[in-house]
């Protein structure tokens, strides 16, 4: 684990947050720090990961990024241009399944396309590379109600694909699914990721989920929020299988380390 003592190299590609701060005004006035001096860089074609107890911030950094939510103060960067509000090179894929109830996988996966006039052959054609990727081709023509939570989730992350986000921004995307479906639906992001050569930054409180996805792990802790570590887990997935990889040591070894930042800042919430 390397310990963050300095700001980290701007490098033109990829995402760079330099120095944010956050503050909310809270009802009765006072000012609330939720982000505290927030560094990091993320690099292209990897996975970050936003992991921490409840309350340091990630979705609020994760926002902020995504352009919802106003940079008062620092600078985020994606891929050297400066971040200022919402745009067609960053998509986020929420926990709840955000798909459009009166639109068919297919329209839905379509949608992103349309708004940028795309022509109608290389639509479909992008259109059917992505169902079939998220493995929804049998259930092109269905509505969301018709299909389980995991499968509206792979309708969402489908449509974001599609629409070519130089980042794709994912809220704890499989948060509200069983275990089962989870590990699928992280096997899955994993593979397209890697196929698609896509920069994802997401947002995850489960250990398991951070060392199985995560290139690099960002851990965040809380009063105020801030990245306190940043850890490469190193961990050769390619072929592996989910158990094994579980076994290794090197896994078993950071699992443990984790656990034990992560209890740390659950004592320092409640002292
Ligand atoms: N609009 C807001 N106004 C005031 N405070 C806010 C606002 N949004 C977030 N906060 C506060 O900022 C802190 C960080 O919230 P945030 O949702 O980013 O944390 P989180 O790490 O994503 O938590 P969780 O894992 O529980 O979702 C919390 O204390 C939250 O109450």
């Amino acid at each position: 684990m390397t310990t963050v003592t300095s700001k980290p190299e701007i490098s033109v590609s990829g995402l760079y947050v330099d120095s944010v701060h956050k503050q909310f005004r809270l009802r009765d006035g006072t000012e609330f720090t939720a982000l505290k001096n927030i560094s990091l860089n993320l690099e292209d074609n990897q996975i970050g990961v936003l992991l921490g107890p409840s309350g340091c911030g990630k979705s609020t950094l994760l926002r902020m990024i995504a352009g919802l939510e106003s940079i008062e103060e620092g600078t985020i960067r994606l891929n050297g241009r400066v971040i200022r509000g919402a745009g067609a090179d960053r998509a986020m894929v929420f926990q709840s399944y955000s798909s459009f109830p009166w639109l068919s996988v297919r329209d839905n996966v379509a949608f992103g396309l349309k708004g940028r006039g795309e022509a109608l052959s290389l639509r479909e054609g992008v259109v059917d590379y992505y169902i079939d990727a998220v493995k929804l081709t049998a259930f092109a023509n269905a509505y969301p109600h018709q299909l389980s939570g995991g499968m509206q989730q792979r309708v969402a992350i489908a449509r974001t694909l599609a629409s070519n986000p130089e980042l794709l921004l994912m809220d704890e995307p499989f948060g509200a699914l069983d275990p089962e479906t989870r590990w699928q639906m992280q096997a899955l992001l994993l593979d397209i990721v890697r196929k698609e050569k896509t920069t994802v930054l997401m947002v995850s409180h489960d250990i398991e989920e951070a060392l199985y996805l995560g290139d690099v792990i960002f851990f965040m802790g809380t009063k105020p929020g801030r990245v306190c570590d940043v850890i490469r887990p190193n961990i050769e997935r390619n072929g592996q299988d989910r158990d094994a990889l579980l076994e290794l040591d090197r896994y078993r070894e950071l699992e443990r380390e984790i656990r034990a930042k992560m209890r740390s800042q659950a004592l320092e919430l409640v002292a």
